[in-house]
């Protein structure tokens, strides 16, 4: 499933490509104003921190919220203390999209991330274009040179990079990037099996000075203390606060942690 995504995200990127063609992007690119510091505003502190998430379906999940206002969405996160929100911007599973991330970072002040099936220096591009200040790469979609070549050339714009792992092995391939932020998604992206421990085992092996980022099955504040108390200093968090209700109150909980 994960080849099959990736592939699809490779394909549609290259369709867009079609209207706006590389050198266009890269101009955009180059365009925007400075990303913001996302390794700061994630650095460890005394309380837990939350990157909460704009989505509106998965593959495991189906259908989780229709959020027609992302822009309102993401203020509301603001305003409940996330210090960064993800966007999904896939758009056959995930119902994400280029535009949902314009929209959020005109919205707020917090630094974006850009979640999606990244494997090419366009799809890269696209971020910036678009406002992203975080990028995620996913370990097992990529081999090590390209995993290389797509985490410099976030570095190189200014851009923070989300390494995201499932294994000890793929942690090990993120601490030879020299990789500041790692994530452990609980969620097999091959099986779609949640895996809640994986991150309290994985996370003693995280290289010295990484921010630790436990990712998905977060559905309540027990979850983000587990996460917490095994080691992260960052949680993220989709559905539970797409489906949850009132997301600044949801927040203010998981914050309370
Ligand atoms: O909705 P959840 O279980 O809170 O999960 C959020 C996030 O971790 C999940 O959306 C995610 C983590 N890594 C990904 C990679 C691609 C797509 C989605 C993801």
């Amino acid at each position: 499933m994960l080849a099959e995504l990736t592939a699809n995200a490779v394909a549609d990127a290259l369709a867009r490509r079609e209207s706006a063609p590389f050198a266009v992007v890269e101009a955009a690119a180059l365009a925007r104003p400075a990303a913001l510091d996302a390794l700061e505003a994630l650095r460890p502190a005394a309380h837990v921190k939350v990157i909460a998430e704009i989505k509106r379906s998965s593959p495991s999940r189906g259908s989780l919220a229709t959020i027609s206002d992302p822009a309102a969405l993401a203020r509301q996160y603001e305003l409940g203390g996330a210090s960064a929100i993800s966007v999904l911007t896939e758009g056959r599973k995930f119902g994400g999209s280029l535009a949902d991330l314009e929209t959020v970072r005109a919205a707020v002040s917090l630094p974006v991330l850009r979640k999606d099936f990244i494997a090419t220096p366009y799809q890269v591009l696209e971020a910036r274009a678009a406002g992203a200040d975080l990028v995620l790469l996913i370990v097992a979609a990529l081999d090590d040179p390209t995993l290389r070549e797509l985490h410099d050339l976030i570095v190189e714009l200014g851009m923070t990079p989300l390494i995201e792992t499932h294994s000890a092995d793929e942690l090990e391939r993120a601490a030879a990037l020299g990789a500041r932020l790692i994530g452990v998604n609980a969620r097999d992206l091959s099986t779609f099996e949640l895996d809640r421990d994986l991150f309290g085992r994985l996370a003693p092996r995280f290289p010295d000075g990484a921010i630790r980022v436990a990712e998905s099955a977060v559905l309540s504040a027990a979850d983000v203390a587990h996460y917490r108390s095994s080691g992260a200093d960052v949680v993220l968090v989709g559905e539970a606060l797409v489906t949850g209700g009132d997301p600044i109150a949801n927040l203010s909980a998981f914050l309370a942690v």
